[in-house]
């Protein structure tokens, strides 16, 4: 995730490779960070050094453990952003030890094409300037939303976990063209383009999802024939499930 932000960060045009700063526990993975130019560090410690604003992006079990490493070091000047789902703001300040300017966002990883959908909240020492700084850098790779802290478990099950949900329903349809007679390639490329298409009516139309699914649908025709048999597998109850089951994950993530 951290990568695919840096990439997305600099293809955005907000930050330059040299700007950014990463560590990481192996040399492949920080070779991976000096193929882009961006600088690889040798610790933690030499990343808040080197930045103002600061992505914890370690898996949820290791936050608090790398901010209490690196809390001696960080001073006002530092915002401290975390990437990691289950992790409340409350925790974070306590493995801190002091205050500190601390951020969470919910990103996704479409963040790599500029098109990620993200949320941030706001720790209670951050000033106005400096959760603009943080929207500024997260517009730039799609869009970021304001949200209470509250709501970021539903986040995390809707918009960070979601893409993994919209693979699946690509590959699923490329499969059901192959099924029915297609190449793999004119199959993934149709079901790409028709979710990405889809997508950007319900954005740009401002239209309910449901009013445009009625457009496609003539009486007697083949798309209700396809909706219902995607009924008969409870396809809408499974999604909401599953957004509510990565959520739920997020939850126990905290504890
Ligand atoms: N993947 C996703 O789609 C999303 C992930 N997130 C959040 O992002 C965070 C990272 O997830 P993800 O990128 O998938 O996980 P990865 O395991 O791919 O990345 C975690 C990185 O942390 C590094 N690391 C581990 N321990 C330390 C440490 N003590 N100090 C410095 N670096 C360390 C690892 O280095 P090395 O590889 O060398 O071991 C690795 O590169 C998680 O908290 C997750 O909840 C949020 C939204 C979406
Ligand atoms: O699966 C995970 O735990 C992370 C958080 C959201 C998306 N990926």
């Amino acid at each position: 995730m951290a990568e695919a932000l840096a990439r997305g960060f600099i293809a955005g045009g907000k930050v330059q490779p040299g700007d950014i700063t990463a560590s990481a526990t192996s040399d492949p993975r920080k070779e991976v960070f000096r193929g882009f130019g961006a600088n690889a560090a040798d610790s933690n410690q030499q990343v808040v050094d080197n930045s103002q604003i600061v992505f914890v992006s370690v898996k949820p079990p290791y936050v608090v453990q790398v901010l209490k490493e690196v809390s001696s070091s960080l001073t006002n000047e530092h915002i401290v952003v975390s990437i990691a789902a289950g992790i409340p703001l409350g925790q974070m300040q306590e493995a801190a030890g002091k205050e500190v300017r601390l951020i969470r966002v919910m990103p996704n990883t479409p963040c790599l094409v500029g098109e990620t959908a993200s949320a941030m909240c706001l720790g209670s020492n951050v000033s106005e300037e400096n959760a603009a700084m943080v929207l500024e850098l997260m517009s730039s790779v799609g869009t970021c939303l304001k949200v209470n802290e509250a709501l970021f478990s539903g986040v995390t099950g809707l918009s960070g976990s979601g893409p993994a949900y919209v693979y699946l329903m690509i590959e699923a349809m490329a499969d059901g063209g192959v099924r029915a007679g297609l190449p793999r390639d004119t199959a993934q490329t149709l079901a790409a383009q028709t979710v990405l298409g889809a997508a950007k009516m319900v954005l740009e139309t401002g239209m309910q999802p449901g009013a445009l699914k009625d457009q496609v649908t003539s009486p007697a025709g083949t798309t209700i024939a396809g909706v219902h048999a995607l009924e008969t597998g409870a396809f809408r109850a499974t999604v909401m499930n599953a957004v509510l089951a990565s959520a739920s994950r997020a939850d126990e993530l905290s504890k």
